[in-house]
């Protein structure tokens, strides 16, 4: 089954020095992702859209945060927590090679298709705690920016991911469309995480496709 964006030019518009290491990723998931449990069935020809760009779509709002512009200079510690097959977690470490990227993802399997893929890609950035948020190893100080997708509703998500946090550091998570609702039914979770100004942005997957939604919350 062939990629509904194969060959298109957007992916390289998108992705720009990324879209080497991520076509390299996009083949291995094209062969494996489904039949490991990584990928839905429905998923296999629509991968680059789904997974890839949608997860690219987190990379501006993680160097604004940063105040750089090219892709290719942020620095700064990032952890994406719940990583499952890749996603956001390796697009950003493709994208952002001066950043260092921690996985954590609890599953065993997971875990090792994860390790294949950071080896297969020749990612030096990226490191995987096979662990819970909740038992993860912090830097002294916190990590500058936390990633996610699809791990959990806000409400309890600022409960396990708020802590790996420095102070003034972010949580950037890669939402659905109710992420206003979300934020309101999770208000007095954030604040008791130290949580402080919640707020969503429709975030751009790529021209002519589709956009996705970002949540923010910045730690005290
Ligand atoms: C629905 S999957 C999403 C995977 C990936 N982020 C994606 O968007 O395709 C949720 C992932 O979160 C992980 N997870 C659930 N609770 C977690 C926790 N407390 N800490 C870290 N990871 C967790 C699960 O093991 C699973 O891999």
């Amino acid at each position: 089954m062939v990629d509904q964006l194969e060959g298109n030019p957007i992916l390289q518009e998108v992705l720009g020095k990324a879209y080497e290491p991520l076509r390299m990723f996009h083949v291995k998931l094209e062969q494996e992702g489904e039949p490991r449990g990584l990928i839905g069935p429905r998923d296999v020809d629509i991968i680059w859209e789904r997974h890839i760009l949608n997860s690219a779509a987190i990379v501006p709002f993680i160097t604004d945060n940063f105040g750089v512009t090219d892709w290719q200079t942020v620095q700064g510690t990032i952890a994406d927590v719940g990583s499952g097959g890749g996603f956001p977690g390796i697009i950003i470490a493709a994208c952002l090679p001066q950043a260092s990227i921690t996985l954590i993802e609890p599953m065993e399997r997971r875990v090792i298709w994860l390790q294949e893929v950071v080896d297969e890609l020749q990612l030096q950035n990226v490191q995987i705690q096979h662990c819970r948020a909740e038992e993860a190893v912090v830097p002294q100080h916190g990590f500058d920016v936390v990633t996610c997708r699809a791990v959990a509703p806000m409400r309890k998500l600022v409960g396990f991911t708020m802590p790996l946090l420095r102070h003034g550091g972010r949580l950037i998570a890669l939402k659905g469309a109710s992420i206003e609702q979300e934020i309101e039914k999770g208000r007095s979770q954030i604040t008791k995480a130290k949580g402080v100004n919640p707020r969503a942005y429709e975030a751009p997957v790529g021209p002519g496709l589709q956009s996705t939604h970002i949540a923010m919350v910045d730690k005290r």
